[in-house]
């Protein structure tokens, strides 16, 4: 499970996330949505260890990242908006190189490779150099290198941007595979399409807090609209509907 608490951060003078709480239970999956600068990548980022909260406490699988920073690591997967590849090196090479960071080593490390080998359908780029990938070949690199140590955790900052049409479903069906071996599995999105196909439990951000949650179905009885795009504009934008922005309703 992945669990926020109370979670305050601010940039400059800026808060960003007020009294952040939720959790993203086991075996499921956990759409995280927000408008854009709600506040999702910094949460992200805050649950992988990458930026500390000001105030507040994460739990991954019931440890914190910054008091137990490797066997997180361990039990996290991680595809975000900025990692780099190495461009010097082949795909094999780079994802044996984060295998063994993670503390595989022979026959389980070769092991892992070819299960994301095979699982992501990376074998036309096995041995090519990182150097000159397109958004989707870099995207299915980020995702190997997030599963190749088989994490109980995932989070994925808008896993599918840039993807085309089969990278993309590859990516949902690896997921859900996943989610049906009992990962957790927290995702941002704005396409709600996919967040409708995946998602058990749906999370709306607006002022640095959590203003909606449930399942799909239960977004829409609680906000008595007819779709999820419209109950997360009701959620994420309630405030506006009087205002200039009433044409969005
Ligand atoms: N390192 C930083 N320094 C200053 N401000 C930052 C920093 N990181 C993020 N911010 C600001 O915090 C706010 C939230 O950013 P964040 O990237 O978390 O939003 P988001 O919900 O992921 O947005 P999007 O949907 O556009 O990706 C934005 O206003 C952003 O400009």
């Amino acid at each position: 499970m992945i669990r926020v608490d109370s979670v305050y951060k601010k940039f400059a003078a800026k808060p960003i996330l007020r009294n952040l709480s939720f959790s993203a239970a086991d075996g499921q999956v956990t759409a995280l949505l927000g408008a854009n600068g709600a506040g999702k990548t910094t949460c992200l980022r805050i649950i992988a260890g990458l930026l500390k909260a000001d105030r507040g406490k994460v739990f991954v699988g019931g440890l914190e990242p910054s008091q137990h920073p490797k066997d997180v690591r361990r039990q996290l997967g991680i595809v975000g908006d900025r990692e780099g590849l190495y461009e010097r090196l082949t795909v094999a090479e780079y994802l044996s190189f984060f295998a063994s960071a993670q503390g595989l080593a022979g026959t389980e490390l070769e092991e892992a490779l070819l299960a994301v080998k095979g699982e992501l359908e990376l074998s036309d780029l096995w041995n090519r150099r990182t150097k000159g990938f397109s958004q989707g070949e870099r995207m299915k690199v980020s995702l190997a290198r997030a599963l190749v140590h088989r994490p109980a955790h995932l989070i994925l900052d808008e896993p599918t941007r840039g993807l085309d049409v089969l990278a993309a479903r590859l990516l949902r069906k690896t997921l859900l595979r996943l989610r049906s071996e009992g990962s957790t599995i927290l995702f941002s999105s704005h396409i709600m399409a996919e967040v409708l196909e995946l998602s058990d439990s749906v999370l709306v951000m607006a002022d640095g807090a959590i203003v909606g949650s449930g399942t799909p179905d239960e977004l829409m009885a609680q906000t008595g609209c007819g779709n999820l795009e419209d109950s997360f504009v009701r959620l994420a934008y309630g405030d506006l509907r009087e205002g200039s922005r009433h044409e969005y309703f």
